[in-house]
C-alpha cells in the first residue's frame, strides 16, 4: 500500500478505536434477533409475560447502545478520513512543489488537480467507509453465519452453498470494473485540462470567436467521460441486482424449507424468525460487501494514480555547496539540451559564453531560437545534458538550489501577479521589505506613478477581483518584484514587449546606475533592447550564430544584420 502506511500510523489510534466501537455495535445487532427468538418461543407461546418484558426491556436497551455507538462511530470515523485527506493533499501538494519541470511536464496540469482533488476525495470514502461499514459487513456476515448454524444446520448448509456464487460474482465485478473506473479517472483529468485551457485563454478565445470550436471540444472531452462513466456504472448496475437476485433466491428457498421443517414440527416459529432474521443480515452484509467492493475498486484505481506522483523519483537534484559572495561571472560552456517532452531536437546546441559582474548580455533570435531555454538552465528547471554552466566558476549543479535561486531573479515572458495588494506582490518577491524599499523598486522599475495615482497606494489590489492593470504595467510590477529581491544575476526575458521605448530606455538607465555589480541578461526580439549590451549572444535554432557587441555583430553576423535589416533598415556604413 505504499505510502498509506504513513497515513495509517498517524491516525491509528482513532482508527482503531472506531473499528472497536464498530465492533460492539455489530455485536448489538447479532444478539437481537436471538433475544427475539426467545421472546417468541419462551414469552409469547408460554403466555410468560414477566419473560417478554425482560427481553423486550434488553432488546430496547440494545437498540439505545447501537444507537450511541453508530453516532460515536460516525463522528470518529468522519473525522479521521476527513483529517487523512487532507495529510494526503497537503503531502501531495509538497511533493509536487518539488517536481522537477521534467516532472512536471510529464504530468498535464488537469491530471494534478484531479489527482489532488478527486483521486483523494475517492480515498477519503475508502478510508470513511473501511471504519463505518467495511469491518460491520464481514463481522455480521461470519456473526450471522455462525448463528445460522447454530440455529439449524441443515438451513445453513444452503447458505453456505451460495456463498461461492456470490464472491464469484464480486470477484468478476472488480476485475471489469476497476479498468474502467481507471479510465473514468483519466476522462476526468481531459476534461480539466480543457476547462483550464479554457479559462488562461478566454481573452483569445474571445476575440478569435472561436467559442463554437472550444465548446465542441468541451462536449467532446465531457463526453468521453460520460461514456466512460457509463460503462463503469453499468457494470456496476449489472452486477449489485445479480448479487441481490442470487441472495433473494437462496432466501425464498430458506423459507420454504423452514415452513417444512416447521409443519414437522422441528424448528420453533421463534428459532425461524431469527432464522429468517440472521439471514437478511447475512444477505444484507453480503450486499455491502459488494457495495465495498465497489468503493474499493475505484478507490484502488485512485491509489495507484496517487501513488504514481509520489514515486515519481525525478526531483529537483539539489547541489551542496553554497554560492557565496557576489556573483563574479557567468559562463556557459558547450551547452546543449533538449527538452524530455520535446520533439528530440536540441533546444540549444553547443552555447558558449561569458559574461562579468556588471554587464549587461543581451540575447536575440528568432521565436524558438532558444532564449527562453538559456535561462530555463541557468535557473536550473531544466538541467544540461552535455556542457557546464557556471557562476563565480562553480558549476549550477554543484550549488544548493535555494543558493542559486536566491542570487537570480527572473521576470518572465508573461508576467504573473497574485491576488492581493500590491505590497503582498511585492513582499512576495523579498518577505521582510519595507514600504521604502517597496517605493524605490517601484520606481526603479517606473511603475510608482501607477501605483499612487490609485487612492489605496501599496494596498491597491490586483489580480482577481483587484485592479485592471494593462499588460506594461503588469510587467512593471513584475520587474519591481524581481528588482526588490536586489539580485546578482537579473533575468529579463521579452520583459519589455509591452512598455514603450521611452519608459524601457528609462527603465535601463536606472537599473544600470542603481545595481552596478549585476549581471543583466537581456531577452529580446526587437533588435533596439539589446543594441547597447556589452555582449550580444545571437541564437538561430538553438545554434550560436554570434557573439559579441552591437558593431561587432553588424560587421561579423549575418544573422544579426539580416535581424538589423529586418527590424531597422538597410545597415549602412556608419552603423557598423
Ligand atoms: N517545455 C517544453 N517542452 C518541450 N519543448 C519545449 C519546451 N519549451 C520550449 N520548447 C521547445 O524548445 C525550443 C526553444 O524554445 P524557447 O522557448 O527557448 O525559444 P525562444 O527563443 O525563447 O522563443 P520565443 O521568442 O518565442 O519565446 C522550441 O523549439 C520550443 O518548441
Amino acid at each position: 500500500m505504499g505510502y498509506l502506511g504513513k497515513y495509517f500510523r498517524r491516525h491509528y489510534r482513532m482508527f482503531f478505536l472506531a473499528i472497536i466501537i464498530l465492533m460492539l455495535e455489530t455485536a448489538a445487532d447479532l444478539t437481537q434477533p436471538y433475544l427475539m427468538s426467545s421472546l417468541v418461543d419462551d414469552g409469547v407461546l408460554k403466555s410468560d409475560l414477566m419473560h417478554i418484558y425482560r427481553q423486550g426491556g434488553l432488546m430496547l436497551m440494545l437498540t439505545a447502545i447501537g444507537a450511541v455507538f453508530a453516532f460515536s462511530r460516525n463522528i470518529i470515523s468522519n473525522t479521521v478520513a476527513a483529517e487523512f485527506a487532507k495529510d494526503l493533499r497537503r503531502d501531495m501538494f509538497s511533493k509536487i512543489q518539488g517536481f522537477s519541470m521534467e516532472e512536471m511536464d510529464s504530468f498535464s496540469r488537469g491530471s494534478l488537480v484531479t489527482r489532488l482533488t478527486s483521486d483523494v476525495t475517492q480515498m477519503q470514502n475508502f478510508a470513511g467507509g473501511m471504519m463505518r461499514i467495511f469491518v460491520k459487513a464481514p463481522m455480521i456476515f461470519l456473526g450471522s453465519l455462525f448463528m445460522t448454524w447454530r440455529l439449524d444446520p441443515r438451513l445453513a448448509m444452503v447458505v453456505t452453498a451460495v456463498i461461492p456464487i456470490v464472491v464469484f460474482l464480486m470477484y468478476l465485478n472488480v476485475r471489469i470494473g476497476y479498468p474502467l473506473f481507471r479510465r473514468m479517472q483519466t476522462s476526468l483529468d481531459t476534461v480539466n485540462d480543457r476547462v483550464r485551457e479554457y479559462l488562461s485563454g478566454v481573452r483569445v478565445v474571445k476575440s478569435y470567436g472561436s467559442e463554437a470550436a472550444e465548446s465542441r471540444a468541451f462536449d467532446g472531452a465531457s463526453g468521453k467521460l460520460a461514456y466512460d462513466s457509463e460503462a463503469a456504472m453499468r457494470t456496476m448496475s449489472f452486477f449489485s441486482p445479480m448479487i441481490a437476485l442470487v441472495l433473494n433466491l437462496t432466501l425464498a428457498v430458506i423459507l420454504y424449507l423452514g415452513g417444512m421443517f416447521h409443519s414437522k414440527g422441528e424448528v420453533m416459529p421463534g428459532q425461524l424468525m431469527a432464522m429468517v432474521n440472521y439471514m437478511t443480515q447475512l444477505l444484507f452484509s453480503i450486499h455491502m460487501i459488494g457495495n465495498i467492493f465497489n468503493v474499493f475498486v475505484r478507490a484502488k484505481a485512485s491509489h495507484e494514480r496517487i501513488d504514481e506522483v509520489f514515486s515519481s523519483t525525478g526531483g529537483e537534484k539539489d547541489g551542496e555547496s553554497e554560492l557565496k559572495g557576489q556573483v563574479s561571472s557567468l559562463s556557459f560552456d558547450k551547452v546543449s539540451f533538449s527538452y524530455p517532452e520535446g520533439s528530440g531536437i536540441c533546444a540549444i546546441q553547443d552555447i558558449s559564453f561569458t559574461v562579468r559582474s556588471g554587464e549587461t548580455l543581451g540575447i536575440i533570435g528568432s521565436t524558438g531560437s532558444g532564449k527562453t531555454t538559456v535561462a530555463n538552465l541557468l535557473l536550473r528547471l531544466y538541467d544540461s545534458e552535455d556542457g557546464t554552466i557556471s557562476l563565480s566558476g562553480m558549476d549550477i549543479k554543484s550549488i544548493r538550489l535555494s543558493s542559486l535561486r536566491r542570487k537570480i531573479a527572473a521576470v518572465p515572458q508573461r508576467p504573473v501577479l497574485f491576488s492581493g495588494t500590491v505590497r503582498d506582490n511585492m513582499l512576495w518577491g523579498k518577505s521582510d521589505a519595507t514600504d521604502e524599499e517597496i517605493r524605490k523598486a517601484l520606481s526603479l522599475a517606473d511603475a510608482i506613478g501607477f501605483v499612487d495615482s490609485s487612492s489605496e497606494g501599496l494596498d491597491t489590489r490586483v489580480g482577481r477581483g483587484g485592479m485592471t492593470l494593462s499588460g506594461g504595467q503588469k510587467q512593471r510590477i513584475s520587474l519591481a518584484r524581481a528588482l526588490i529581491r536586489r539580485p546578482d544575476i537579473l533575468i529579463l526575458d521579452d520583459s519589455f514587449s509591452k512598455v514603450d521605448a521611452v519608459t524601457e530606455s528609462r527603465i535601463r538607465e536606472s537599473l544600470k546606475s542603481e545595481a552596478e555589480d549585476m549581471i543583466t541578461v537581456l531577452i529580446a526580439q526587437k533588435i533596439t533592447s539589446v543594441m547597447n549590451c556589452d555582449k550580444i549572444l545571437v541564437l538561430d535554432k538553438g545554434r550560436l550564430c554570434g557573439l559579441g557587441t552591437h558593431k561587432e555583430l553588424l560587421a561579423e553576423s549575418m544573422e544579426y544584420r539580416e535581424i538589423y535589416r529586418s527590424q531597422i533598415g538597410e545597415v549602412e556604413d556608419g552603423a557598423r
